[in-house]
């Protein structure tokens, strides 16, 4: 049974694909809710107004899955999720045209004063003469950050006869040319632009980007809207040029701190506001939270995800065909975590066949989730992989190969300790399954699952019944047997599954055995 918490306000009609699940329990509560039980949460939804961060993170201990039924994620300590193994994901373009129409609508409200005029009319004051306002047409729109939203402005804008130049660093020249746009640097748009808005994502290098240098540049009545975030204009800054005359409105719908609270902007009567409803219509609010509730659907049922912003991005046609190599790789992860009992300094893993041409980088980060796994307290998942080996000083390289010992695919892990190193390779057969085929030097076939032992012995005669007979003496059924050795009379390997975990008495039992040079009992599941 999965727990999800709804904390913010997602619409119910959009979270349908959740409140049909027949495994899950759907509660829409705020996070600082006494009455919620946040240890037992496995899925988050939010908008922008719960704040995800490392403290709440951390009464979630079983949290696997943040989702964003919107575009920014600055609300959610990404980092400190991503290093707890938790999934974020957003909802990019959900709620992009609600977005683009009402900057539009601030724009052209900004423009010919529109809710000073009305308040003023529903004062019963008729003061024609106060508003006059300006035209969009002819006018150059400078558009600082072209993404989904700016790129959406900019064609509603056109569409009013409005010239656009744009900064974006990562817009191309072809594609600037394909949406008629102009793509400048950051000080053309500034100098040359009668109205200024801003769609780019808080970051620390958008931070304060329009600060007093910035609006030093700009023409004598240039404009401003920010229906981005809040923090991008430098507000004080903002405010000092509106208070000399140099700026002649703004409209904000986004601020510094939500709610502003008192704010030095307010008290200017050219400057319009709104409460960060950008988002905020009925079809935005659908889209977002349909786009998330199948996403964290497709999650908790063992799907890939499209959206999310610290894993990467694999289509469902391809995670199919990983399936079972993300499987096998995270099985020999664990085997090989529960072979070598010591620290290890690298991990190198190679494929070859029909596997190498598939997403390695997402078969390595499970087989290092898979090694990891009983090895550390922290849950480690294709997310926190790299991350976690990073910082345990783990070395992770990844090979491809041309062989692939005679079978169609193969994926060899070799782990390297202080004193010992470890070698597996694994197969996956159609219609047969995964397969360990090697392991150490030693040749063998056995499938990477349930409770296993793993002995290393020499190869003598009544070797296999001692083993066989102690077993049998503790009422131990042995399910397969696999054996392998290099050559006659010289080191031999067996692998045997049985079907409930083996005593820690039967094992000190079986390493006393004449012949037997290691033992390893190994958990490995499916
Ligand atoms: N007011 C609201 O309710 C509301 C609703 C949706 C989105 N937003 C916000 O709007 C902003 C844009 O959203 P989007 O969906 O268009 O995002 P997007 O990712 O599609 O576009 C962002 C663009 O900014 C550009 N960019 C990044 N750094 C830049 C820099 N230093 N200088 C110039 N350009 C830079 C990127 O290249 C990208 O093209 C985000 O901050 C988002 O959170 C607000
Ligand atoms: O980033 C976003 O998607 C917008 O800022 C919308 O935020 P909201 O979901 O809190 O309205």
């Amino acid at each position: 049974m999965f727990t999800i918490l709804v904390a913010d306000a997602i619409s119910k009609e959009g979270l349908q694909p959740l409140l049909e699940m027949e495994n899950a329990l759907i509660i829409q509560k705020k996070a600082s809710d006494p009455e919620v039980n946040l240890e037992n949460i496995d899925a988050l939804l939010v908008r922008s107004a719960t704040k995800v961060n490392n403290e709440l993170l951390n009464k979630m201990p079983n949290l696997k899955i943040i989702a964003r039924a919107g575009v920014g994620v600055d609300n959610i300590e990404v980092e400190a999720a991503t290093r707890k193994g938790i999934v974020v994901i957003n909802a990019p373009d959900g709620n992009t045209i609600s977005t683009a129409e009402h900057t539009f609508a601030m724009m052209a409200s900004m423009m010919r004063n529109i809710p000073q005029a009305h308040q003023t009319v529903k004062n019963l004051e008729w003061k024609r003469n106060n508003y006059l306002g300006t035209e969009l047409y002819g006018k150059t729109l400078g558009i600082i950050g072209m993404g989904r939203i700016g790129t959406e402005l900019a064609k509603r804008s056109k569409a009013f006869g409005m010239m656009i130049k744009v900064f974006d660093p990562f817009l191309t020249k072809e594609r600037a040319a394909k949406l008629g746009v102009e793509s400048c640097n950051i000080d053309t748009v500034l100098q040359d632009a009668d109205i200024i808005t801003v769609h780019t994502p808080l970051t620390a290098e958008t931070k304060g980007m329009i600060n007093e240098k910035a609006l030093s540049k700009t023409k004598k009545g240039v404009f401003f809207l920010n229906c981005a975030r809040g923090g991008i204009i430098d507000e004080q800054a903002l405010a000092k040029y509106i208070g000399i005359g140099h700026v002649a409105g703004a409209a904000l719908d986004v601020f510094e701190t939500e709610p502003p609270g008192e704010n030095p902007l307010f008290k200017f009567e050219n400057v319009i506001a709104t409460p960060h409803l950008g988002a905020s219509t009925k079809e935005a609010q659908l889209n977002v939270a349909t786009q998330v509730a199948r996403e964290v659907r497709l999650f908790l049922e063992n799907n890939p995800v499209s959206n999310s912003i610290n894993l990467p991005a694999i289509s469902k046609d391809i995670f199919e065909k990983i399936r079972p190599f993300h499987q096998i790789s995270k099985q020999m992860g664990s085997i090989i975590s529960q072979c070598i009992k010591e620290g290890i300094h690298e991990i190198s893993i190679t494929y070859s066949g029909t596997v190498a041409e598939l997403e390695t980088s997402y078969l390595t980060k499970a087989a290092l989730a898979g090694f990891f796994k009983n090895r550390i307290a922290v849950n480690v998942n294709e997310v926190n992989a790299f991350l976690t080996a990073k910082e345990r000083g783990i070395t992770v390289g990844e090979k491809i190969s041309a062989d692939a010992y005679g079978y169609a695919n193969c994926i060899t892990v070799t782990a390297k300790g202080e004193e010992h190193s470890f070698v597996i390779r694994g197969t996956y057969i159609e219609h047969y399954g995964p397969r360990i085929v090697y392991l150490n030097g030693f040749n063998i076939d056995f499938l990477p699952e349930g409770n296993l032992l793993y002995i290393h012995h020499m190869d003598r005669p009544g070797v296999i019944g001692r083993v066989g007979k102690i077993l049998g003496d503790q009422s131990i059924n042995i399910a397969t047997m696999q054996v392998g050795r290099k050559e006659v009379g010289g080191e031999a390997i067996m692998v045997l599954s049985f079907d409930r975990p083996l005593e820690d008495d039967t094992l000190a039992l079986l390493t006393k055995l004449d012949d037997i040079v290691s033992i390893n009992r190994m958990t490995v599941t499916g």
